[in-house]
């Protein structure tokens, strides 16, 4: 039942904010939780973002057909959807309201469900809207063969050919993915060059890697307009002033996330947002509004399911006189892009290094002398780390190998508590292992 008042309200059941609400409820304190689609339970990781595109990948790389890969997922996100929503469901302190969240005043909320519309007051409000697909201004945008991320996951025919706008995270994970499914798949990235923060020489091997898989990449591309014909899509760009045109089955709109804050009325509740539409936060998290908070995409922070997890436990911290209470507190997390050699990183690079003027070492070994990488038959690769001259402090790591998105975790634990490359050259590793290459990496 759904009551007039609630002490606690989280609006959107995205990471951060179902582990909020869990947490109140295992503290026997009352939370609602208001999600606008029965189609979202647990947000955007679990149903259209990081498990669906991971369990693709993953079945791509076993050689598993499409449409069997395609199943395993939706049966994947159906069981794990339903887990999310027991999990809160079945705890006597929260409640779930399925509708769609608007301000009044800043202690007012509207829901619109599908059949009745209530307004609720609360003493504390959450903020975990998330993000969605951003759309560029390019005509012909909304023909039927133009899909973002989540309507690309959905359908259940593999396209001959994938033509993808915007080589970032979503871009190169779908183009490695479909490559591996068979497509025939074209970037268009706009940026000048391939991966323009990454250091050239891991660029370059990332690039090769690509295009040694069958991808071709369009740098400093402009699309001008898609042209949707009955089942194909004329896709026109322009590059070095020149416009050129080609068809392709499916294109797939990768330029980012913005924020999911349209609905919300923000301006009611005094809630500011920056020039990008995301909402302003201070490093506690908290809203121009009082006790109102923002947690997750929909603050402008690094858009991973980490960070809104580590929002999560900022605000747990604050609400209960815990000492990591501040953005500030929060130490070097690193990245990874799932590739079929993923790459991932940590801190600085060559690049930035150089930028800031630095005193460091660079250390950088190619995969093909590690044994496990030759065992896996991935001996494409590259691996680097940044090392501080005066200090021997680990500054940056970036790894382009074989279970790179583990290994960077160790890397991780190594920079954040202030260990000397040495301990990482000098540990003894498992053998054959891909961390045992730590050994090597790190030796002069
Ligand atoms: C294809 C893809 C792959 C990704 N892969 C990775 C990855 O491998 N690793 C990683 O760390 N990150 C990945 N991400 C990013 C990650 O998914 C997001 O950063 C993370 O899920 C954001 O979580 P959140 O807590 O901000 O909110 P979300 O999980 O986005 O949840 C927000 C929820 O709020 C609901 N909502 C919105 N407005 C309202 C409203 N007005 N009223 C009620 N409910 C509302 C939404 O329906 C949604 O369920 C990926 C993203 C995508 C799209
Ligand atoms: N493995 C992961 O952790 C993972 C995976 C997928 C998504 N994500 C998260 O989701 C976010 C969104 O992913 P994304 O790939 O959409 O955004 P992104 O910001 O990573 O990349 C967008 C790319 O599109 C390019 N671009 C922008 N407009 C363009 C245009 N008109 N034509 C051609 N290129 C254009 C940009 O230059 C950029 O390279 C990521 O930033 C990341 O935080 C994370």
């Amino acid at each position: 039942m759904i009551k007039h008042h609630y002490k606690n309200l989280i609006i959107g059941f995205g990471k951060g904010g179902k582990t909020l609400a869990a947490y109140f409820a295992s503290q026997q304190e009352e939370v609602a939780i208001i999600e606008k689609s029965n189609r979202m339970y647990g947000g955007t990781c679990i149903n259209i973002g990081c498990i669906p595109s991971k369990s693709l990948i993953t079945n791509a790389d076993a050689g598993t057909p499409y449409k069997t890969s395609h199943e395993i997922k939706e049966n994947l996100v159906t069981d794990l959807r339903k887990k999310n929503y027991k999990k809160l469901a079945d705890t006597h302190y929260a409640t779930i309201i399925d509708g769609e969240a608007s301000f009044i005043s800043p202690k007012k909320v509207k829901v619109q469900m599908a059949q009745q519309e209530v307004i609720l007051t609360a003493d504390r409000i959450f903020i975990n809207t998330g993000a969605s697909p951003s759309i560029p201004d390019i005509k012909g945008i909304d023909g039927k063969n133009i899909y973002n991320s989540t309507t690309l996951m959905d359908i259940r025919e593999r396209p001959e050919h994938l033509t993808i706008i915007g080589g970032g995270f979503i871009g190169l994970e779908f183009a490695d993915m479909f490559l591996k499914f068979g497509s025939k798949v074209t970037l268009l990235e706009s940026a000048a060059v391939f991966l323009p923060h990454e250091d050239r020489d891991v660029a370059d091997a990332i690039h090769g890697h690509l295009v040694k898989n069958g991808l071709q990449l369009i740098a400093e591309a402009t699309v001008v307009q898609f042209d949707t014909q009955t089942n194909q899509t004329i896709v026109t760009y322009k590059k070095d002033h020149l416009e050129e045109s080609f068809p392709t089955d499916a294109v797939l709109i990768a330029t980012g996330r913005t924020p999911e804050t349209k609905g919300l009325n923000l301006e009611a509740a005094g809630i500011a947002t920056d020039e990008r539409g995301y909402i302003k936060v201070n490093d506690r998290l908290q809203t121009t509004a009082e006790n109102i908070w923002a947690l997750g995409d929909v603050n402008g922070s690094p858009q991973f399911t980490y960070i809104s997890l580590d929002d999560f436990r900022i605000i747990k911290n604050q609400l209960s006189a815990g000492p990591y209470n501040s953005t500030d507190k929060r130490l070097l997390y690193p990245t990874a892009v799932f590739l079929s050699l993923p790459y991932a990183r940590i801190g600085l690079n060559e690049k930035t290094a150089t930028e800031k003027g630095l005193h460091f070492k660079t250390f950088r070994i190619k995969a093909a002398g590690i044994p496990k990488a030759a065992i896996l038959q991935q001996k494409d690769g590259i691996l680097k780390a940044i090392v501080d001259i005066p200090t021997g402090k680990i500054l940056g790591c970036t790894l382009f190998c074989a279970e790179a998105h583990e290994l960077i975790n160790i890397v991780q634990l190594a920079i954040n508590n202030a260990l000397s490359y040495k301990t990482l050259r000098d540990n003894i590793y498992t053998h054959p292992s891909m961390a045992e290459s730590f050994n090597d990496l790190f030796s002069e």
